[in-house]
């Protein structure tokens, strides 16, 4: 079997031999925070946001002692597999791996990329966070298959970080990575065009979605924008390795 054959049923999207690395194969990523959720279980609110064509997900608990965030992480990850939504968790390697899932979102204080990568391995994505155009360059330059950066925009949890970031720096950050740039921190729907005119690849929110009572509609109508904004598949796109 010939090289590209074998990296083939490794990838079977449209990376060529030297890149045996999955695409970043979304544009709307909803990242988690239980504390928004109010009346019912985070699960609940996930199942309501994947039925409405959520693209992927990054499960933020940060405060929940191991064995109850592997425990919620299965009862997550039982919604994800059933739509083939890839399920992505903030810092925990260890549970990426365990509870194989699509991938780890590496914070400042995690386990650096190159680290990062020789545990959870070529097939599953690693992620970073960013917050200004040298760490969104690092991180490519490190081998990180995105980045997020942030926050664009004012947004409650990140005042303590000072002054948002803005569109001069998504736009020079976005221009200067080698991989696809996510926009977080105050998205909504009518900052979706902007961002992408700034050159990201996709974006990123919490309140957006799960700060909404009506998490189905509000996940159907982000994702329709997401789609108007990004017509194109983002496997195509050429920041999608
Ligand atoms: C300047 C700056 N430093 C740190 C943060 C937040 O850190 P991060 O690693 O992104 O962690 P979370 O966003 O997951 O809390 C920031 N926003 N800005
Ligand atoms: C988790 C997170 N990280 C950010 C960063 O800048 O690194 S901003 C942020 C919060 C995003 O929440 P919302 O969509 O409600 O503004
Ligand atoms: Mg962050």
């Amino acid at each position: 079997m010939g090289v590209a054959s074998a990296v083939a049923l490794i990838c079977p999207l449209r990376c060529v031999a030297a890149c045996p690395m999955l695409p970043v194969n979304f544009r709307l990523l909803l990242v988690t925070d239980r504390s928004l959720v109010h009346g019912r279980s985070l699960e609940s609110a996930l199942r309501e946001s994947v039925a409405s064509g959520v693209q992927a997900i990054q499960l933020r608990e940060r405060d929940l002692p191991t064995r109850e965030l592997l425990s919620l992480t299965q009862q997550i990850r039982a919604v994800t597999q059933e739509r083939a939504v890839p399920l992505l968790i903030n810092d925990r390697v260890d549970l990426a791996v365990a509870l194989d899932l699509g991938g780890v979102h590496l914070r400042a204080s995690s386990l650096p990329v190159s680290a990062a990568r020789r545990v959870v391995g070529r097939h599953r994505l690693i992620g970073v966070s960013a917050h200004s155009v040298a760490e969104a360059r690092q991180a490519g330059d490190d081998g990180a298959d995105y980045v997020i950066l942030g926050p664009i925009f004012e947004t409650p949890s990140k005042r303590e970080f000072g002054d948002p970031l803005g569109f001069a720096v998504l736009a020079d950050a976005c221009r200067h990575s080698s991989v696809p740039v996510f926009a977080i921190g105050g998205i909504t729907r009518e900052r979706i065009e902007s961002v992408r005119d700034a050159g990201a690849f996709g974006v990123a929110m919490i309140g957006g979605i799960l700060g909404r009572a009506d998490v189905g509609n509000v996940t159907a109508d982000m994702q329709s924008a997401v789609r108007t904004a990004w017509p194109s598949d983002p496997r195509d796109d050429s920041h999608a390795r």
